[in-house]
């Protein structure tokens, strides 16, 4: 069908440049890549290659100096910084190294803020974080405070949060950098259920055994791409409802 060949992540020499003269970095040069429904992308490569770079400007939290961004069959890298919020919240789940979460709010208080932002009601929001808490392990934890959680069980949390809105795709930087090998374990293991679901995945990591789960690795180096497995599963089947709910709900 028509629409499953677009792409859900496509960047067209994308280009991301730091400081000039001497002190010139190009970050991100000049990298074309796409990332079908359903698929899961590792971007691998030593410190400094310009993984979390590309991966900021894939997910427009980034403005490149030059190049496309391309999200579910959108041009997104000329976007309005009201729409790019908008955009962020309700079609992408960000997950980070450092969990990022609230330290005020309960775990599945900060679950559900993405969605009350995105205008979703305060039940539904509930509903949803209920879910996602009992998917990731952590029903019990709900009423906990991040300072009350492990390090794995933190990102379980941040995981949860990146998809309560039912993302068309989770970006995650170094989502194990922090946990030691059995949390690291277990968020695979939930990545593995992602997969499964069909959700779009595109990580940058330096451990070897997160790449390892992903359907296409891509290596980088000093800013391009220097390697690239290609796709090695067909593509999973996408989600009707988070995908083209995302969809149509970006403009609203
Ligand atoms: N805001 C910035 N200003 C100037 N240079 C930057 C900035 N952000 C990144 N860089 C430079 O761009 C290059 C790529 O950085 P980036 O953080 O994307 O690499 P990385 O592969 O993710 O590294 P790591 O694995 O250590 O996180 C590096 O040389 C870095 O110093």
């Amino acid at each position: 069908m028509a629409e499953s060949a677009a792409p859900i992540v496509r960047a067209i020499g994308l280009s991301k440049v730091y400081g000039e003269d001497e002190s010139l970095v190009r970050a991100v040069d000049e990298v074309d890549l796409e990332v079908p429904a359903g698929q899961t992308l590792a971007v691998v490569g030593a410190s400094g290659c310009g993984k979390s770079t590309l991966l900021h400007l894939l997910g427009g939290l980034d403005r490149p100096s030059d190049g496309e961004v391309w999200l579910g069959g959108r041009r997104i890298d000329h976007f309005g910084e009201r729409a790019l919020a908008r955009l962020r919240r309700k079609a992408i789940g960000f997950v980070f190294q450092a969990y990022h979460l609230i330290e005020e709010l309960t775990a599945a208080e900060n679950v559900q803020l993405p969605a009350l932002l995105a205008g979703v009601s305060p039940r539904t929001a509930r509903r949803r974080a209920v879910a996602l808490l009992d998917r990731v392990g952590l029903a019990d934890r709900a009423g906990r405070l991040p300072a009350e959680l492990s390090g794995g069980q933190r990102q379980r949390v941040a995981l949860a949060r990146a998809l309560v809105n039912e993302p068309l795709v989770v970006f995650a930087d170094e989502p194990t950098g922090n946990l030691d090998s059995a949390a690291t374990h277990e968020i695979l293991r939930l990545f593995a259920d992602l997969r499964t679901r069909g959700q779009t995945l595109v990580l940058v990591t330096h451990d070897e055994r997160v790449a390892a789960t992903a359907d296409r690795v891509v290596s980088m180096r000093d800013g391009m791409v220097t390697g690239d497995t290609g796709f090695t599963r067909s593509g999973g089947a996408a989600r009707g409802n988070g995908l083209y709910g995302s969809l149509l709900s970006w403009e609203g």
